[in-house]
C-alpha cells in the first residue's frame, strides 16, 4: 500500500498549497468574478457554497485527483456492494443498505440484504403504529405517553440527534427521553419525571454486552416493577434492539420485541435502522420512510456526482487541505438552528471514532494527520462564546455553517415575527466578516484611536463552508446526515485508514471492570494500574469513608 503522502498528486499539493496560503480571500474574489457562480454545487435539496474557502480552481482539481489517486471511486463501490472494507473486524459496511428501496437488489456473503432490511423496517413500523394508535398499551391498560431509549455512543448520539431535530414533527403525542451514562444522575432525572404505567424503555445495543446501557435498563426493570408491582410489567414496558439475541433473552426482554440489525452497520452509522425506533415511534414510519429516502439521494449523487461536484467528496477533500496542508486542528460546525443542537456532538462519534486513527488499514503508522476533530454549538448562541476566537485567534478553524430558510413553525403568533430571518443574517455575516474581515485602514477611517486599532482589526480569511436547505425536514436530515456520513469516509479513504472499527475505546472498559473493586472492596486492594491512579484510588476511598 502506496501512502497518501508519498503520491504524486500530494507532492503537488504542497507545492501549491505554498501559493496559496499566501493569498487572502480579499484577492481571490477580486480576481475572479465567477468564482461564486463556480463554486457551488446541489445535492438532493443541500446547496454548498464553498466559494469562501482558500482555494482555486487548481486547487479544486488538485485535491479531487488526490482523491482519485486514494481509488475512492473504487472503495465507494467496494462499499456499496459489501465488500469487506472494515478489515480489522473482516466486515462488510453496509450503512447504505438500510436506505435502500424496497425494489433495489443487493445479496451480501449470501444474504438477501434488501429484504432483510425491509422485514425489519416493516416490523418497527408495525410495531411503532400499535404503539402509537394506543393499541400497544402498558401493563395496566394506558397507552405510551413517553419512549424512554437507553443506549450508548452509537445507540444513543443517533436517535437522540435526530428527535431532536425532528420533534416538530411528533404528532401521536408521544415524546422520547433518552438515557446513555453510567452517572446514577442520568437515569434518575428521567425516572423521577416519567409515569411507569404510560412508559416503553428501548434498550439499544447492537452488542448487548455495553455496561452502562445493561446496568441503566437493569435499573430501569427494577424501577418498573416496583412501580407496577408485577414481574410481568417487563413484557408490555421493554423492548430491545440489538444484533444479540441470546443476550435479549438472558436480560429478561421476549425476542419477540426484538428489533435486529447486522455486524455489517457500524454503531455510529446504525439510527436509520433499528435503533431509530425510538424516533419511529414519535414521528411515525411515514416520517421516518422520508427520512432514509434522504439518506438515499444522498448516496445516490455521493455515487454517482463527478468529483468536482460531489458535495461529500468537495467537503470531505476540504477538510484534508486543512488538515494536512495548513495544519489546522479543529472544524467548526455551526447549525443556524436551535434543532440541530445535538448534531455536532452526533458528528463527534461519526468522525473521530471513525477517522481517530493512526495506523493505516495494512497496520503501518500513517504518515499524515488524520481524524479531524469536530466541535460546534447552534448558531447564534456560539457568537456569543467562542467566535472571538474564530475571527480574530490565532487558529485557523474551519467551519460549516449550516441554515434552511424556512422554519417548522416561526413566533410570528407569539410577537416574534423575523426572528428567523434574522438568524439567517447572522449566519451570512458571520460567514462574510470571518471570509473578509476589515482592515486598520477602514477601522481608522471610522474615528477609531490608533491605539485602539489593532484591537480591532478583523483578519478575515478564515474559511467557511455554507450549506443551504429549504427546510429541516425528515428528508433534509437524511440528507445531512449522509453528507458528513461520506465526508467521513472519503476521509479515512485518502489517509488509508479503517473507518469502521473503534479499537482505541476497549481497554478504558477493561481497565474501568479491573478498577471496580479496588473502589469498592471493603478492603483496601493491591492492582491498580500505575502509581498515580493507585494514589486516586486511595483517595476517592477516602472520601468516600472507606479503608484505605
Ligand atoms: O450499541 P452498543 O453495542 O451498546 O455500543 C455502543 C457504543 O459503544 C462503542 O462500541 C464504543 O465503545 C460505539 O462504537 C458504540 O456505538
Amino acid at each position: 500500500m502506496t501512502d497518501i503522502t508519498e503520491t504524486a498528486e500530494w507532492s503537488a499539493l504542497a507545492e501549491h498549497h505554498a501559493e496559496v496560503s499566501v493569498r487572502h480571500l480579499r484577492e481571490l474574489f477580486a480576481e475572479d468574478p465567477e468564482r461564486v457562480g463556480r463554486m457551488n454545487v446541489t445535492a438532493a435539496d443541500l446547496y454548498l457554497d464553498y466559494s469562501k474557502h482558500r482555494v482555486t480552481a487548481e486547487t479544486v482539481r488538485l485535491l479531487t485527483a488526490l482523491a482519485g489517486a486514494a481509488g475512492l471511486r473504487e472503495r465507494i463501490e467496494a462499499m456499496l456492494t459489501g465488500e469487506h472494507i472494515n478489515v480489522s473486524e473482516d466486515r462488510a459496511v453496509l450503512h447504505t443498505a438500510l436506505r435502500l428501496p424496497r425494489d433495489a437488489r443487493l445479496v451480501v456473503d449470501g444474504q438477501d440484504v434488501v429484504r432483510d432490511v425491509h422485514e425489519v423496517l416493516d416490523r418497527m413500523a408495525a410495531f411503532s403504529d400499535r404503539v402509537r394508535s394506543g393499541e400497544w398499551t402498558g401493563h395496566t391498560g394506558k397507552p405510551i405517553r413517553t419512549v424512554v431509549n437507553i443506549g450508548i455512543g452509537g445507540s444513543d448520539l443517533g436517535p437522540a440527534m435526530a428527535y431532536e431535530a425532528l420533534r416538530d414533527y411528533a404528532d401521536a403525542g408521544i415524546t422520547a427521553r433518552f438515557v446513555s451514562n453510567i452517572d446514577p444522575a442520568d437515569i434518575t432525572r428521567v425516572l423521577d419525571e416519567v409515569d411507569p404505567e404510560q412508559t416503553l424503555f428501548i434498550v439499544a445495543s447492537k452488542t448487548f454486552g455495553t455496561l452502562e446501557t445493561l446496568t441503566n435498563a437493569k435499573v430501569a426493570r427494577q424501577w418498573l416493577v416496583e412501580r407496577l408491582g408485577d414481574d410481568k410489567a417487563v413484557a408490555r414496558h421493554f423492548v430491545a434492539v440489538s444484533t444479540n439475541a441470546e443476550r435479549v433473552a438472558e436480560f429478561g426482554i421476549d425476542t419477540d420485541n426484538m428489533f435486529g440489525f447486522w455486524d455489517w452497520v457500524g454503531g455510529r452509522y446504525s439510527f436509520d435502522g433499528a435503533i431509530g425506533l425510538s424516533l419511529m415511534v414519535v414521528v411515525g414510519p411515514e416520517r421516518f420512510r422520508e427520512m432514509l429516502a434522504g439518506f438515499h439521494a444522498m448516496d445516490e449523487h455521493f455515487r454517482t456526482a463527478p468529483f468536482e461536484e460531489n458535495m461529500p467528496v468537495l467537503m470531505a477533500m476540504l477538510g484534508v487541505w486543512y488538515t494536512d496542508f495548513f495544519g489546522a486542528q479543529t472544524h467548526a460546525v455551526l447549525p443556524y438552528s436551535q434543532r440541530l443542537a445535538r448534531f455536532p456532538a452526533y458528528l463527534q462519534q461519526l468522525t473521530m471514532e471513525s477517522n481517530g486513527k493512526s495506523v493505516r488499514a495494512d497496520g503501518v503508522p500513517v504518515i499524515a494527520q488524520t481524524g479531524e476533530i469536530f466541535w460546534g454549538e447552534p448558531g447564534t448562541n456560539g457568537q456569543h462564546a467562542f467566535y472571538q476566537l474564530l475571527h480574530q485567534g490565532t487558529r485557523l478553524v474551519p467551519a460549516d455553517f449550516i441554515g434552511f430558510a424556512e422554519p417548522f413553525r416561526d413566533a410570528a403568533a407569539e410577537g416574534g415575527e423575523g426572528m428567523h430571518d434574522l438568524l439567517t443574517a447572522n449566519l451570512l455575516a458571520q460567514t462574510s466578516a470571518l471570509a473578509f474581515g476589515k482592515t486598520a485602514d477602514e477601522i481608522a477611517a471610522e474615528g477609531t484611536p490608533a491605539a485602539v486599532v489593532p484591537h480591532k482589526v478583523m483578519p478575515g480569511n478564515r474559511p467557511t463552508s455554507t450549506i443551504l436547505a429549504p427546510k429541516l425536514t425528515p428528508s433534509v436530515l437524511g440528507q445531512l446526515v449522509a453528507l458528513y456520513e461520506h465526508i467521513t469516509f472519503t476521509q479515512g479513504v485518502v489517509w488509508g485508514i479503517d473507518s469502521f472499527d473503534q479499537w482505541g475505546v476497549e481497554l478504558g472498559k477493561v481497565m474501568a471492570n479491573q478498577l471496580t473493586p479496588a473502589l469498592t472492596a471493603q478492603e483496601p486492594q493491591d492492582g491498580a494500574p500505575d502509581p498515580s491512579t493507585a494514589a486516586l484510588v486511595r483517595r476517592y476511598r477516602a472520601l468516600r469513608g472507606r479503608r484505605v
